[in-house]
This record gives C-alpha cells, structure tokens and sequence, in this order.
C-alpha cells in the first residue's frame, strides 16, 4: 500500500471552531494571537473566519479586520469563507487572497445554513467564482453533508458527484468533503471516495471530518489510503456545526499531526508548539482540551 509522503493540512480552528463558541468570547487581538501561534507551528493554510451575515453568526463579524490586520508572509494562505457578492466584496476590500464558497449535497442542509436550494446556490457561486478568479482569488469550495444530513438523513453518492462535478467546472481548485454529522465510518468513507474515483480525480478532494461519534482518524486513514492528500482539522478540535444540531467538534489538528508522524508522512508542523497552543486555546475558552494525542503530550512536559 501506497501511503503519501506529504500532507497538506488545512486549519479551519479560527472559522470552523471559532464560530460555534459564544459571540464575543475571545478578543479581536485574542483570535489574531490564535491564528498567528498557529502559523508559528508551521501550518501555513489557516481559514481565519468567514463574511457571513453577522445576524446569522456574530461570531465572525470581525473576519475584515483581522484579515487586515495578519500580515500574509510568503508561503502562508489565509482563508476566509463567502456566501454571496456582499461577503465577496467585503473579503476583497479586506485584502483576501483566498475564498472558498460552501453548499451541500442537501438541500435541507444549504435551507438551514445559507438558506438556498443546493441549485440555487451553484447558481449564485457560478458568477461569484468567475468574479474572484479575475481578481486573482483562489477558490475552494465545500461540500457538506457528505454522506448524512442533520436534517434529512442519508445522502445518495449521486447528489455528491453532481456538486463535487459543479464546484469544480466552475473553477473551485478543490472540493472539502464535509462529512457533517460525523456519523459515517470506515466504509461509508471508502464507498464515496470509490465513488467519485470512478469520474473525477481524487487529487481535487480534500476531507473534512467531525469527531462527534469517534470516527475521524479512522476515516482519515481510509481517505489516506485512496489518495488524498489534503486534510481538514481544528487545534485542540474546537468546532462542530451551527446549522448540525449535535455535532460536537472537528477533527483536532493534534490528533491528526500525530498519526501522520506516526505512519512517516510528513507536515510542515512542530506538534510539541501545536500542543501549546491547544492547551492555550482550551484554557482560554474554558473548556476541556478535547484533543487526544494533544492531551497526553501536554501532561508529560516538564512544567505540568
Ligand atoms: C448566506 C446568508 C448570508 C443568507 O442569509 P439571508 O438572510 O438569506 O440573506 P439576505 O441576502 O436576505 O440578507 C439578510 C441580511 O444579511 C445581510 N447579509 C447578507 N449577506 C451578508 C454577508 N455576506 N455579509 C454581511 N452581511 C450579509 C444583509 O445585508 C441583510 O442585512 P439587513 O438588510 O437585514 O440588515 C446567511 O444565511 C448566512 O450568513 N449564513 C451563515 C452560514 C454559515 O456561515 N454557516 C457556517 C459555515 S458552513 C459550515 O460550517 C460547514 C463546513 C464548511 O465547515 C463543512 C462541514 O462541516 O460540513
């Protein structure tokens, strides 16, 4: 079995995480320490927030000014989250060099979360797209509900290729595989991914799991397995899902540096400042360090 050398990881904590805490819970300059102690471990793709309607999530409404105020070096991507024009244009003033866009292969899911029918939100993205790509904005696109929505259960495979096909025909350079609900395991994971093999390239995919039911580096391995080399996860696996009632956090970037060491493959980040930051930012939000591997590293440094 061919494992890959390389693993780009992409950390969604200061979005994915950030959003599920209460409004206002940390400081502007709290989330900038976050975000740039994150950089600091060696991950150079971080989603920073998202320009979403601030009466939907007043958690992000400070995504503009921390975009302004990060400054970018070479090699780091900061990302933010789009909607719509109007979180388009907000993101460009703000300087953004990267955006992705988010649907679903649910229609009851995108009614929930950026209330559209999944048609309608290709629709909207189809211009959106088009527009960032002349300015020079990469564009990734999510695709949430992968297997199982919250609200409408099991998702057949073909919903998935028509979006996944969609996203990437209008000029997304890669498609996140949001597996929501955390419910799917080892070989829901691995019929999917054979799935849409079987049409596209996996090398446009990337994966995005939620640990709720104990399942993500299970199915990381079995994503690993079928070639996909880019992976989703939250520091000290912070997140879950405003719109997936229950869904408790992602995949913690701890846990899934470790496992990546383990097997030889190689990141660009130093788990032991990683663990740091975890700790940090689980103390600070007054919650447990819910990562694993991130834990048990904790304990044992000298100063613990
Ligand atoms: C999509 C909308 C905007 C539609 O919301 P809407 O209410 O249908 O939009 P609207 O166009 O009718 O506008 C309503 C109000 O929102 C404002 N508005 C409208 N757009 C913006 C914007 N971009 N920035 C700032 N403000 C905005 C707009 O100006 C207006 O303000 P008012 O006139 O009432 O004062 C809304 O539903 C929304 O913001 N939803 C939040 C969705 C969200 O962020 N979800 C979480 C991320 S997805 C996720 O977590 C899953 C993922 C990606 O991690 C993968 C996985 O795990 O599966």
């Amino acid at each position: 079995m061919q494992l890959p050398e390389k693993i780009k990881i992409v950390e969604v904590g200061p979005r994915d995480g950030l959003q599920n805490e209460a409004p206002h819970q940390l400081h502007l300059d709290e989330k900038i320490q976050l975000i740039e102690s994150l950089a600091a471990t060696g991950l150079k793709n971080i989603e920073v927030g998202s320009f979403v309607s601030p009466k939907h999530l007043p958690q992000m409404a400070d995504t503009g000014e921390i975009l302004k105020r990060l400054s970018c070096k070479p090699g780091m991507s900061y990302r933010v989250l789009v909607p719509n024009q109007q979180g388009l244009e907000a993101a460009l003033a703000a300087g953004a060099k990267e955006i992705a866009v988010f649907t679903a292969a649910s229609d009851a899911f995108t009614t929930q979360n950026i209330r559209m029918s999944v048609a309608e939100s290709l629709q909207r993205f189809r211009p959106l797209v088009q527009a960032a790509q002349t300015q020079g904005i990469a564009v990734r696109g999510y695709l949430s509900t992968l297997l199982d929505c919250p609200y409408s259960g099991k998702v057949p495979s073909q919903n998935v290729l028509r979006v996944a096909e969609a996203l990437l025909e209008m000029g997304c350079y890669e498609v996140s595989l949001g597996e929501t609900t955390g419910r799917a395991t080892a070989l829901d994971v691995e019929g999917i991914l054979e799935d849409l093999a079987k049409t596209l390239s996996l090398t446009h995919f990337a994966v995005h799991f939620h640990d709720t039911y104990g399942q993500a580096l299970t199915n990381v391995w079995v994503a690993l397995k079928a070639g996909i080399t880019t992976i989703d996860a939250s520091v000290a696996g912070l997140g879950g899902c405003p719109y997936a009632p229950g869904a408790s956090g992602n995949l913690a970037t701890e846990d899934l540096v470790y496992l990546l060491h383990g097997l030889g493959i190689q990141t660009s980040v130093d788990l032991n400042q990683l663990v740091q930051v975890g700790a940090w930012i689980s103390q600070r939000l007054q919650k447990p360090y819910a990562s694993k591997a991130g834990y048990a590293l904790f304990c044992q440094q000298p100063s613990v």
